[in-house]
């Protein structure tokens, strides 16, 4: 039997770190929603036991280290599983760039397989699975828009924001999210206004989103690779509506509302950068129903 799953990439329109736990991860609150960037996940059943990575981006592990193998790891051995798994990654979404995609291709594995599997379980169960393998896989599973806290893996689902466009761009640098925190300062950060940004979504004033956008890793990134903050000033300049870095970097995302800008902004970016995208946001909940 043969499953094909969708794994989308996320932006982050907040993101606060409140403290570092004891764990030694972040506490953060951040927004998270869906784009319509995504992975194609297809899985394979194999009669023998084997787990089998199958993925033709030189940046993309195919043994243990790739997330969507350690998604069929822990599935096959919590369930015991006497099966194995084809798993073929196209990648769409740029590797080491702030927009989840290794862990949406693990979250896809996980729905993919639950079927395949026919192990019935939940979204829910799906998702404190994916805590796991990686704080962001969690919101991966379920996609739309949320509110994550906890160290990423506590999901409350918000309303879609209002519909705009997004422009994504990729510098050809790979950014390491634990050196990103590593190297983030508490004692200096400016705190970005999260639950100002839930109200801006419930209430559908696109205004306020792109005022209230704030990402606390930025500067951090910015300090690390002053490219980044050229990209940004690109993509102002070309007349993206508000301009943030996604996650722990490095790519960095423009809102446009209008399509008849889109592609001005989209352009412009296409001369200083190769991985540019111009895509919507996805932000409804049953996106990958
Ligand atoms: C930057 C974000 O992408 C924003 O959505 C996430 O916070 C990072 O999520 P992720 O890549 O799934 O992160 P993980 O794979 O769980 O952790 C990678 C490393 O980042 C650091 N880390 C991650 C999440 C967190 N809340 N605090 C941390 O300090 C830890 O050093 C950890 O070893
Ligand atoms: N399926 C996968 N796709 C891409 N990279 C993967 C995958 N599995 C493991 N990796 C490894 O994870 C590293 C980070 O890649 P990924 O694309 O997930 O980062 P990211 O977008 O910054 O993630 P996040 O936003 O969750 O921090 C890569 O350098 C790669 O070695």
């Amino acid at each position: 039997m043969r499953i094909l799953e969708k794994a989308p990439a996320k932006i982050n329109l907040s993101l606060d770190v409140l403290h570092k736990r004891y764990d030694g991860y972040h506490e953060v609150k951040m927004i998270m929603t869906t784009i319509d960037l995504a992975d194609r996940v297809e899985l394979i059943d194999l009669p023998n036991e084997q787990i089998r990575i199958i993925s033709h981006n030189r940046f993309v592990p195919d043994d243990h280290r790739n997330l969507a193998y350690q998604a069929a790891r822990l599935l096959k051995d919590r369930y015991e599983i006497k099966r194995g798994v084809s798993i073929s990654i196209t990648k769409t979404i740029p590797v080491a760039a702030g927009l989840a995609g290794g862990s949406s291709d693990a979250a896809a594995t996980l729905r993919g397989l639950n079927r395949l599997w026919k192990l019935g379980l939940s979204l829910d169960e799906l998702a404190e699975l994916g805590a796991e393998i990686g704080s962001d896989v969690s919101f991966c599973v379920y996609g739309g828009t949320a509110l994550a806290t906890g160290r990423g893996e506590v999901i409350q689902h918000i309303d879609p924001p209002p519909h705009c466009w997004v422009v994504l761009a990729k510098p050809t640098i790979g950014v390491s999210t634990a050196d990103v925190y590593r190297n983030l300062d508490l004692k200096t950060i400016e705190h970005p206004d999260v639950n100002g940004m839930i109200q801006a979504i419930q209430l559908k004033e696109y205004e306020t989103i792109c005022h209230l956008l704030g990402n606390v890793l930025e500067n951090v990134t910015l300090r690390m690779y002053p490219e980044v903050a050229n990209i940004k000033d690109q993509m102002k300049r070309f007349g993206a509506d508000a301009v943030l870095m996604s996650g722990s970097g490095p790519t960095v995302f423009g809102l446009v509302q209008y399509e008849s800008k889109l592609h001005r902004v989209y352009n412009g970016l296409r001369g200083f950068c190769d991985q540019v995208f111009a895509v919507r946001m996805l932000g409804e909940r049953n996106i990958l129903d």
